[in-house]
């Protein structure tokens, strides 16, 4: 579904690579939960496979056509004057190359994020929390075949967090692909099929959820554990 070969990206005036040297291939079916502290690289991966800025080398492969994808960034991305329903059926229609969208469509899908009592409020006028959820909604809308979440989950409450993997545990049961990046592992990881790890650019753990998960005590901080297992076995290495 996608694939990254040797991608490295510098920002102008950086001193060091903000992604070294990736390489990557998930396929359908799979639920990947990205995770590294800050700065590690997340955000700028997932901005080059959305195809949002490009790598200064190497390349990208997509299997699916841009109206497939669900981008959710971790900047707010939404219209701002405009109502939650107008934002979601705006992404329905852009997704799904129709002029009308099914008015129980939009329904399904601000039924799921829990939305309905804010369906026709302009979207300036919601909490943080409501708002990721929009545009959790606008990235979801049309269940798209590949989704790249970046901290989906952040400023949502347990249950909201609970309906999103939920969701995307379906959905990639179904063939979809979802990449997830998150710093709340204890909550996220048990949903996930692989883990990939993170850490100044590059990737230092890349490994089946059950590995991932067995090496490591349950924790907020299960990444920083896994890699200090992977330092104390291989020295340092990649799993
Ligand atoms: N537009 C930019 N210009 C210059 N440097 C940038 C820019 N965006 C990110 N960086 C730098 O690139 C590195 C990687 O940042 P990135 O946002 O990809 O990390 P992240 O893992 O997503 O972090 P976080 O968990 O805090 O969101 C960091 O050192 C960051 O300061």
């Amino acid at each position: 579904m996608i694939k990254v070969e040797n991608v490295s990206k510098t920002y102008k005036g950086a001193s060091r690579k903000a992604v070294d040297s990736i390489n990557l291939s998930v396929g359908e079916g799979e639920l990947v939960a990205l995770v590294g502290h800050n700065g590690a690289g997340k955000s700028t991966l997932f901005d080059i496979l959305a195809g949002l800025i490009s790598a200064d080398s190497g390349t990208v492969t997509r299997d699916v056509l841009t109206h497939e994808l669900g981008w959710c960034p971790q900047r707010t991305v939404v219209d701002w004057s405009l109502t939650v329903r107008q934002n979601i059926s705006m992404a329905l229609e852009l997704r799904s190359k129709r002029l009308r969208v099914e008015r129980d469509t939009v329904a399904s899908i601000t039924e799921l994020m829990g939305l309905e009592r804010y369906i026709d409020r302009e979207v300036e006028l919601l909490s943080g929390g409501e708002l990721q959820r929009t545009q959790i909604a606008r990235a979801i809308a049309g269940d798209p075949q590949l989704l790249i979440l970046d901290e989906p989950t952040t400023g949502l409450d347990p249950d909201a967090i609970k309906r999103v993997m939920e969701y995307l545990s379906r959905r990639t049961a179904a063939g979809a692909t979802a990449i997830v990046s998150t710093h709340e592992t204890s909550r996220f990881l048990g949903y996930c099929t692989r883990a990939i790890a993170m850490n100044e650019g590059r990737i230092i753990a890349d490994a089946d959820i059950d590995t991932f998960m067995n090496v490591v005590p349950a924790s907020d901080d299960l990444w920083d554990a896994y890699k200090v297992h992977v330092d104390l076995s291989t020295g340092g290495g990649t799993a």
